[in-house]
C-alpha cells in the first residue's frame, strides 16, 4: 500500500433525496450499455417469429423477460453470457438491427438518458450474410431513427456507437479498422467484451496499438470476472481510456477498522489519472462480482473520489434501466440529487465525443436539469416546513 488517508464524510448525508419520478426525469448519461443486452422482450419474440428462429425458451414476452433475468442471475459471467445467444440469434438482418437500435434509443430517451454510448459486436451479426459494414450502417440508421422518435415525443437523446470485438475471437484488428472507417459516421469508440478469465486484453494488443496511432478512443471490459492483472494490462499495456466495470480495483484498496484507507499503486494510478470506471451494479450482482447493492464497491469508490459512473450493462438480462440503477443506489447509500449530478457529470466528462460537445452537454443540459429538480425539492421542503408551522400554531378561538 502506498498512500493512506481518512475516509471523507459519506456522500448523501444531507440534501435532496430524489423521488422515483425525479430520478426518471433527471438528465442521465450512459456509457456502458450493450445493444444485444437491451432488446425489448416483445421484440425478441417478434423477430424470432419473422426470421424462423426457433430456439427461444419462451414465446410470451413477459415470461421471456423473466427467463432472461433468471437465467442471467447465475453467479458467473460465463453463464450470464450464454443468454445472449437468443438476442444475437434474432439480430441477423438489416431490419432487425435497425429496429433494435431505434427502440434502444427510444427507451433510453424515455428513461431520461440524454447521451448514451451503446456497444455491440459487429462480428456476431454476420451469420446470415451481412457484411461488417452493413451491420454498422443498419445500427446507425436505427439510432438516428430512435433519436428522431425521441424528439417527436418531446424528449432528446444523442447516441454514439462503440464497436466491440469479442475477446475469445481473433477479429479485433478487423473491428478496430471498421471503427476507424466509421469514426465520423456514428462510431465514437471501441471495446472488447466476453469471458474475461483466460482472455487477457493483451491478446488484442495489435488492435489497441493501431487505435492509439489513429488517435481513437477505447474502453476495455476489465476487473469484472478477473482481478487486478486484467485492469493493469488494460491500462498499462493496452492504453485503455476507460474501464468497463473495473470493480475489482477494490482489491487494491484497504480500509482499516479506524477508517484509514490505503491505496495500492494501481488504485492510486486509476484515481490520480481520473480513469473513468463504468460501474454496472445490478449486472455485477448477477455475475457474482458484488454481493449486494450496499456492499458494491461503488459506495467506497465514490467516497474516495474515483471517476465513477453509473451504467446499465444489459437492460434485458438485468431487468434494469438507468433510473432503476440510480434508485437502488439512492436506497443503498442515501444518494441525493447532488450525487446523481456528480455521477452524471463524471460520465459526460468521460464520453468519447469531442471536448466542446461534452462541455455543452454539461452546461446546457445536465446542470440546468439538476438545478430545476433541486429547486423543486427546495420548494417541497419549504412547503412542508410551512405546513408544520401552521399546524403547530394555536387555533383561533
Ligand atoms: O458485462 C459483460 N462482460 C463481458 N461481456 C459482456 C458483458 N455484457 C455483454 N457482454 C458481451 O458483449 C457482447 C457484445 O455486446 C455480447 O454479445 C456479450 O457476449
Ligand atoms: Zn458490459
Amino acid at each position: 500500500m502506498t498512500s493512506s488517508s481518512t475516509l471523507p464524510f459519506p456522500a448523501g448525508a444531507a440534501g435532496a433525496t430524489p423521488t422515483p419520478e425525479q430520478i426518471r426525469r433527471a438528465p442521465k448519461v450512459l456509457l456502458h450499455d450493450h445493444l444485444d443486452g437491451g432488446v425489448r422482450p416483445g421484440t425478441v419474440v417478434d423477430l424470432a417469429r419473422a426470421s424462423g428462429y426457433d430456439g427461444l425458451p419462451e414465446t410470451d414476452p413477459d415470461k421471456l423477460g423473466t427467463w432472461f433475468r433468471e437465467a442471467a442471475d447465475s453467479g458467473s459471467l460465463e453463464r450470464y453470457l450464454e443468454t445472449f445467444s437468443h438476442t444475437v440469434g434474432v439480430m441477423q438482418t438489416r431490419e432487425a438491427l435497425t429496429r433494435v437500435a431505434a427502440e434502444c434509443a427510444e427507451d433510453l430517451a424515455a428513461d431520461g438518458v440524454v447521451y448514451a454510448e451503446v456497444r455491440y459486436a459487429p462480428e456476431l451479426h454476420v451469420e446470415r450474410g451481412l457484411s461488417l459494414d452493413e451491420v454498422v450502417e443498419a445500427v446507425n440508421e436505427g439510432f438516428r431513427e430512435g433519436e428522431r422518435r425521441a424528439r417527436e415525443a418531446g424528449g432528446r437523446i444523442r447516441v454514439g456507437a462503440l464497436l466491440t470485438a469479442m475477446r475469445h475471437a481473433a477479429r479485433s484488428q478487423e473491428i478496430a479498422e471498421l471503427a476507424i472507417r466509421y469514426r465520423d459516421r456514428g462510431v465514437v469508440g471501441f471495446d472488447i467484451a466476453g469471458a474475461e478469465a483466460g482472455f487477457p486484453p493483451t491478446r488484442h494488443l495489435d488492435a489497441f496499438e493501431y487505435l492509439q496511432r489513429e488517435n481513437f478512443h477505447f474502453t476495455i471490459h476489465a476487473g469484472e470476472a478477473f482481478g487486478l492483472p486484467s485492469i493493469w494490462q488494460a491500462l498499462q499495456w493496452c492504453g485503455a481510456d476507460r474501464l468497463g466495470h473495473g470493480v475489482r480495483i477494490i482489491d487494491d484498496i484497504e480500509v482499516a477498522e479506524d477508517g484509514t484507507v490505503s491505496l495500492g499503486r494501481l488504485a492510486n494510478y486509476v484515481r490520480d489519472k481520473r480513469i473513468p470506471l463504468e460501474m454496472c451494479p445490478t449486472s455485477n450482482l448477477q455475475t457474482g462480482a458484488a454481493a449486494s447493492y450496499a456492499e458494491h464497491p461503488i459506495g467506497l469508490l465514490r467516497r474516495l473520489h474515483f471517476r465513477v459512473t453509473v451504467n446499465t450493462d444489459n437492460r434485458l438480462m438485468s431487468g434494469t434501466s438507468m433510473s432503476r440503477e440510480f434508485a437502488e443506489l439512492v436506497a443503498a447509500f442515501g444518494y441525493t440529487l447532488d450525487d446523481m449530478q456528480w455521477f452524471t457529470v463524471n460520465a459526460m466528462k468521460s464520453a468519447f465525443i469531442p471536448f466542446d460537445e461534452r462541455l455543452a452537454m454539461i452546461n446546457d443540459v445536465i446542470k440546468p436539469g439538476y438545478s430545476e429538480l433541486k429547486a423543486e425539492w427546495l420548494f417541497r421542503q419549504t412547503a412542508a416546513a410551512t405546513a408544520v408551522a401552521s399546524d403547530s400554531s394555536p387555533e383561533e378561538g
